[in-house]
């Protein structure tokens, strides 16, 4: 599958019920099918609803060029393990993408470095795209917040290099003190850190996408331009005007990306 020129994600968390999260699948698929950047593929979207509604929202976005995924996946593809939910499930259930090592599971259920470890690893296997949360806990100058994160990134991939899993793995950098915050993180400080992380090259034979996640909203991407691959939203996407806004913007940063010039 062709790559976007830029990736958007949307996670609702568990923010909306699941009447409200058919409600606004069912928007953002008509903006979707409207959308010539979405259409053609230049900007990819995906959206990452609470488990309950996932084959739902398979169905409304079925005849759009929007992917689904999930907000975890168990570690373990079946057998006696309560609550959870695997891999081979979601892709059977339509889903790309997953995401995996969010700071709010590793804050409030306390996941660990191994287990993120080992459910990207379960991702891969299971054909699944991984969505990688990680970023620093404090505000750090962005050398340190670069150290920080590559750490949690040599971590994270560990075991699907043991694996010699192989495939594309979309890194969801979130500053943890910028989640939930009213305002992003410094743009000087967004730029310079992705930088920084695409130019890491020593964690295996791995895709990278670089998206941002953490208070982003309408006028972010245009400020960063082709600093970032993407973005990863939460709240400031809940309204379907503004997701469209920022759609418009990654169209428009998409059709100025080195690769779209020389083609
Ligand atoms: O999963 C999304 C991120 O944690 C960002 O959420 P937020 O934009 O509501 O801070």
């Amino acid at each position: 599958m062709t790559q976007p020129r830029i990736t958007l994600g949307v996670s609702l968390k568990m923010y909306f019920s699941y009447q409200q999260t058919l409600a606004w699948s069912e928007e953002v698929a008509e903006i979707a099918r409207h959308h010539p950047a979405i259409v053609n593929g230049e900007v990819g979207l995906f959206v990452l609803p609470a488990f309950p509604a996932i084959a739902a929202i398979g169905q409304i976005f079925s005849a759009t060029a929007v992917s689904i995924g999930a907000q975890d996946l168990c570690w373990e593809d079946s057998g006696a393990w309560t609550g959870e939910v695997g891999g081979p499930m979601l892709a059977e259930l339509g889903c790309r993408y997953v995401e995996i090592g969010h700071a709010e599971r590793r804050r409030h259920f306390a996941e660990t470095d191994v287990q993120i470890a080992a459910k990207l690893a379960a991702a891969l296997r299971n054909g699944l795209t991984p969505v990688l949360c990680f970023g620093e806990e404090q505000q750090l100058p962005p050398d340190q917040a670069i150290a920080t994160c590559r750490q949690q990134l040599i971590a994270a991939l560990s075991e699907a290099n043991r694996q010699q899993l192989r495939g594309e793995v979309v890194l969801a950098w979130e500053p943890q003190w910028a989640i939930g915050a009213p305002a992003p993180a410094p743009d000087a400080f967004i730029a310079e850190v992705c930088d920084g992380l695409r130019q890491l090259n020593d964690f295996g034979d791995f895709h990278f996408r670089v998206i941002y996640g953490g208070s982003a909203g309408p006028g972010l991407l245009s400020r960063l331009g082709h600093q970032v691959n993407g973005l990863f939203l939460g709240r400031f996407a809940h309204q379907p005007a503004a997701l469209r806004q920022i759609i418009d913007e990654a169209a428009a940063l998409a059709a100025t990306s080195p690769s779209a010039t020389e083609a």
